[in-house]
């Protein structure tokens, strides 16, 4: 599902590279996490498989494409097999959950039956009914985040790719949306997630791929945050 063979990234005008002749192969369901400490190139490998960054050298496949011979043009098809939760959330503000969640399919041009039927079957997903009208500052962060994911879901993506989703949240609403997460990988989504929070992933106990200075230094089924003794 996501395929990067030796994929390098030099930013411009560095000389170290932000990623390092890195190999990894992500299978159609599984759940991943991403670790390393910050500045490892957790976050530019996750835009390059977004193709919001291209490799300065290697191939990187998603869903069987090879990204960097995309046409322009199929980007946004692309993009709408993955979605996306980040650490701040990124709701509109002025808009309200029903609004957030409806407005991603209306930017893909979903008729009007189909948004009214599948955005409360989704926010009942993530345990936000009877919040539909409430605005993103009437909400706890975890439920702000519950959105984002509604958001990120709503289309039934191939790919989830989460950037530090926990990583606004308390210990306990992090374990709300760990759960929450854990179910949608169980739908057959594909779920990448980049995270320093070593408690979760040892909890969950879900295959670790870890960098270190851009290189994929551990690659571990059902593997735990740091190294085992
Ligand atoms: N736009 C950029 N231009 C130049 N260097 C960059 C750019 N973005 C990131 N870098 C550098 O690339 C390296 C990897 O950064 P990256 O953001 O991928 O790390 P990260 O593991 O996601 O870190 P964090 O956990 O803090 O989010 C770092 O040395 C960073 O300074």
């Amino acid at each position: 599902m996501i395929r990067f063979e030796n994929v390098s990234k030099v930013y411009d005008g560095q000389t170290r590279p932000a990623l390092a002749d890195v190999t990894v192969d992500v299978d159609k369901g599984e759940f991943v996490f991403l670790v390393g400490q910050s500045g490892s190139g957790k976050s530019t490998f996750l835009k390059l498989a977004l193709r919001e960054l291209r490799p300065s050298r290697g191939r990187v496949f998603v869903a069987g494409k090879e990204l960097n011979r995309l046409s322009g043009w199929k980007v946004p098809r692309l993009r709408r097999q993955i979605g996306t939760v980040f650490q701040d959330f990124r709701l509109l503000p002025n808009k309200t959950v029903h609004e957030n969640v409806a407005f991603a399919l209306q930017v893909i041009g979903k008729p009007k039956h189909h948004i009214t039927k599948v955005v409360p079957e989704v926010l009942e997903l993530v345990g936000l009914d009877g919040k539909e009208l409430r605005m993103p500052d009437e909400l706890s962060g975890g439920e702000q985040q519950r959105v984002a994911i509604a958001r990120a879901f709503v289309n039934r993506p191939m790919i989830l790719i989460a950037d530090e989703p926990t990583g606004n949240l308390d210990p306990s609403t992090s374990v709300g949306i760990m759960k929450l997460l854990d179910r949608i990988n169980r739908t057959g989504t594909t779920v990448m997630m980049a995270t320093h929070d070593s408690n979760i992933v040892d909890q969950m106990r879900k295959r670790v791929i870890e960098l270190e200075g851009g290189k994929l230094v551990r690659d571990q089924s059902r593997g735990v945050y740091g190294y085992q003794t």
